[in-house]
């Protein structure tokens, strides 16, 4: 027999002056928008939730990371995973969550067929953290606050596939069991930017926290939103639940859409309020669409997990992880801007740099901005838009990228080798050092000043002695005419030298250097 309670889970609306205030929006005079998320994000964790399986990648073959429990064989017990459970406190403790000092698992029971054991495990009744708070600060919208009502960890599905020319749906167990935490907003939100912001900074904060991918193309971040309207002056409206968008685009157009149909409705419908429902959304028609209303929710006869005791998370376990918090998104964002002051004016570079690699620490220290950093990140936008590759799905990681940067910053290869090496490591992603495809690919700069282990002949400081004098031997007139105090030819032997390095000569100091062999001769 199961144990029925009933929970009452609705936000708070008595406190209606908590709510932030509502700006009139022209697209929908008159109404007023209200948006909450649940966001589903995977944790990034070796292996699952409460089994050993290994937790798998969307390029995995079917059904080759599956335990029994995951399978849901009888007599599988689970085990709680407690690298899951650090990962879900640091995402906690980044949102400013209060974390329980006691939490618990709970069945959530339904049938079907990406659920073999006919229930998932989620934590309904006592969630690992609740009242937590993210700040969105971006460029492009004003800065405002939404409150995180809770953190709960539960399993994922496995994930089926509907074959419709054989009408048989496939299952890959592969995802069964991944660790999830389900990261609940409070109605917060004004607006579809809003909503985009919101997803997006909190993406930032779990790849900064190193607990989840965030990945929405590739299924390691979901989400649902609550989209309610009313007539400015009444109390909120009743909310719709569009389920499981998988792009910030997508759930923009997801919630513009409810905008419409719910403020359509009311007009037409006066005196009453919308059907409580949830819903879909379609990719082709950018609309959403019925699934079940309220009446036909599914009673998921919630019960504790007899099978999993009482999480107990201490207090010396929680400051441990707070200690070892790894830099926040705005924190790095500060620290770059104080180190490299000229980025001040060039937001757009810091943020590809914060989010090449997923968004972590960045990889290098260099002392100056000396331009590089602008003008590669432009460069990798500029390739990444001509390959038409997202940016997310970019091979570099922060290190690689991050010792590009230094090698181009401290002239061990030239802006233009910078490109090269860039291009050729979009090409032939690999988890290689760029200091070593510079030297196999002879691209390291010649450099002008002696250094004590470039004394021999082949050293690069020798070779660009060498392609200079060698110019100067190629182009007697020339050299003529700059002895003569004609400095316009000097163009033209600087070209000459720098077309013979294929790029690894600094066209600066190819210019002292001839000068200097010329006139001292
Ligand atoms: N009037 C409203 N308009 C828009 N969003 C709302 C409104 N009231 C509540 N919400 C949002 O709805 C979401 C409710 O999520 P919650 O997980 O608490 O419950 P649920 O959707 O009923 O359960 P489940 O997890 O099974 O989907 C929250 O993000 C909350 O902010
Ligand atoms: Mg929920
Ligand atoms: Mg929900």
């Amino acid at each position: 027999m199961f144990v029925r309670r009933v929970v009452v889970r609705s936000c708070n609306f008595r406190h209606f002056h908590d709510l932030r205030a509502y700006k009139e929006d022209p697209r929908w005079p008159g109404w007023q928008v209200i948006v909450g998320i649940e966001t589903h994000a995977q944790i990034k964790s070796r292996r699952k939730l409460f089994s050993d399986s290994l937790t798998s990648h969307p390029d995995d073959p079917p059904n080759t990371k599956v335990s029994p429990f995951d399978a849901a064989f009888p007599g599988t017990l689970p085990k709680l995973n407690s690298k899951c459970v650090d990962l879900a406190l640091r995402t906690a403790i980044a949102l400013k969550c209060s974390v329980a000092s006691r939490c618990s698992f709970d069945r959530k029971h339904y049938f079907y067929s990406d659920l073999p054991s006919g229930y998932q495990i989620t934590q309904q009744y006592a969630p690992l953290a609740s009242n937590g708070e993210l700040e969105i600060k971006l460029q492009d919208i004003p800065s405002f606050k939404v409150r995180i009502k809770q953190i709960q960890l539960e399993q994922d599905t496995a994930k089926s596939t509907f074959h419709p020319r054989t009408s048989t749906s496939k299952i890959d167990l592969n995802r069964a069991g991944t660790g999830l935490m389900e990261i609940v907003s409070e109605p917060d939100l004004r607006s579809p930017e809003e909503a985009g912001a919101y997803v997006r900074t909190l993406q930032s904060v779990l790849r900064a926290m190193g607990s989840s991918d965030g990945n929405m193309e590739l299924g390691s971040l979901r989400c649902d939103v609550n989209v309610s309207v009313n007539k400015k002056g009444n109390p909120p409206g009743t909310r719709c639940e569009i389920k499981n968008l998988n792009s910030v685009r997508f759930m923009m157009a997801a919630i513009i859409h409810e905008i419409r149909r719910q403020s359509e409705f009311l007009l037409a419908n006066p005196g009453q309020s919308v059907p409580q429902e949830t819903r879909g959304f379609d990719e082709n028609t950018f609309e959403t669409f019925r699934l079940r209303s309220k009446e036909d929710a599914p009673d998921y006869r919630y019960m504790p997990d007899p099978n999993l005791g009482v999480l107990v998370l201490s207090k010396a376990r929680v400051e441990g992880i707070q200690r070892d918090l790894p830099a926040l998104p705005w924190e790095t964002r500060a620290r770059l801007l104080e180190k490299y002051p000229k980025l001040t004016s060039k937001e757009k570079s810091l943020d590809v740099l914060l989010n090449v690699d997923n968004g972590r620490e960045v990889g290098y220290d260099g002392e100056d901005s000396g331009g590089a950093i602008p003008v590669l990140t432009h460069e990798l936008l500029g390739q990444l838009a001509a390959r038409k590759e997202s940016f997310s799905a970019n091979p570099l990681t922060s290190e690689q990228f991050g010792e590009l940067i230094d090698l181009v910053q401290n002239g061990t290869i030239t802006g233009t080798s910078g490109k090269y090496i860039l291009r050729h490591m979009l090409s032939n992603p690999s988890s290689r050092r760029p200091r070593e495809i510079a030297t196999e690919l002879q691209l390291v700069a010649l450099s002008s000043t002696p250094s004590p282990t470039s004394a021999s002949s082949s050293s690069p400081t020798s070779e660009l002695h060498a392609l200079c004098k060698s110019a100067i031997a190629d182009l007697p007139s020339e050299v003529a005419a700059l002895r003569t105090g004609n400095k316009n030819v000097l163009n033209k032997i600087v070209g000459h030298v720098m077309r013979k390095s294929r790029g690894r000569a600094d066209a600066v100091a190819v210019k002292a250097l001839v000068e200097k062999i010329v006139t001292g001769e």
